[in-house]
């Protein structure tokens, strides 16, 4: 197991509870927090604002948008970063057509109910089917409540003006975990495939009965995948995909 503090970034608009299983678990052996992806309008204000309060070096595990801030860490620091889990997210940039499809969210966030605004943003494949998916709804709802709707806007403004980290995954050399929900439609597999060829010795977990947000939907998959993440040796090893 890592000696190094894992630090868990959460997704936008959620909270540290996105991780509640995982840190209840890991935290009986092994040094673990999460920290927030809300300190500024852009992922490199976020980034560099949380370099400055973060350990020396740390494994550190981001979802989603809390993926892209984690690669732009690597991008800025990488000798701080001893090994890196990126789960259901993306490492291109938006596209004018996608940043822009981002405007009638911020424009429910800002007049309707924060509750309606997060409804709107989960498409129909966002998370697994069955029966989970209403309380999963419901914690998502409480955690954006606890962000707040400026925050929010703040963090779709960051993901809009984002860069392309495909040459920062390209240059990644520690241990690297990729994993994804098999139902996520909003980051799908075939993406994570794509991340997980482009860093030489990653290896890639796809989560059953998951879609967005393994960590709540299928916490204890997530958090044996994240174990073995942990214990992988330093030394590089040839990809195998679970
Ligand atoms: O749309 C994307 O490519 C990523 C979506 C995202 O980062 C939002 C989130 O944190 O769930």
């Amino acid at each position: 197991m890592t000696h190094d503090p894992v630090v868990f970034l959460p997704g936008m608009m959620c909270d540290a509870r996105l991780f509640t299983q995982q840190l209840t678990d890991l935290s009986r052996d092994t040094a673990v927090t999460t920290a927030p992806i809300t300190g500024g309008d852009r992922v490199e204000e976020i980034a560099s604002s949380l370099l400055d309060v973060l350990p020396r070096r740390f494994a550190l595990a981001g979802l989603s948008m809390g993926g892209i801030v984690a690669m732009e860490i690597l991008r800025r620091a990488p000798d701080r970063v001893s090994r890196i889990a990126l789960m259901d997210t993306n490492p291109l940039a938006e596209t004018p057509q996608s940043a822009t499809a981002y405007e009638p969210f911020i424009i429910k966030l800002r007049s309707g109910s924060l509750a309606d605004a997060v409804q709107s943003f989960l498409l129909p494949d966002y998370l697994a089917p069955g029966t989970g998916r209403a309380a999963i709804i419901a914690h998502l709802t409480e955690m954006a409540e606890n962000i707040g709707a400026d925050a929010i806007v703040r963090q779709v403004r960051a993901l809009q003006r984002r860069r392309d980290y495909q040459s920062v995954l390209r240059r990644c050399k520690v241990p690297t975990l990729v994993l994804c929900g098999r139902h996520d439609g909003l980051t799908p597999v075939k993406r994570h495939s794509f991340m997980a060829d482009l860093i030489p010795y990653a290896s890639l977990s796809v989560i059953e009965g998951a879609g967005h947000l393994p960590p709540m939907e299928a916490p204890e998959a997530t958090t044996a995948a994240l174990r073995a993440w942990l214990e992988q040796p330093f030394v590089l090893q040839k990809r195998v995909d679970a």
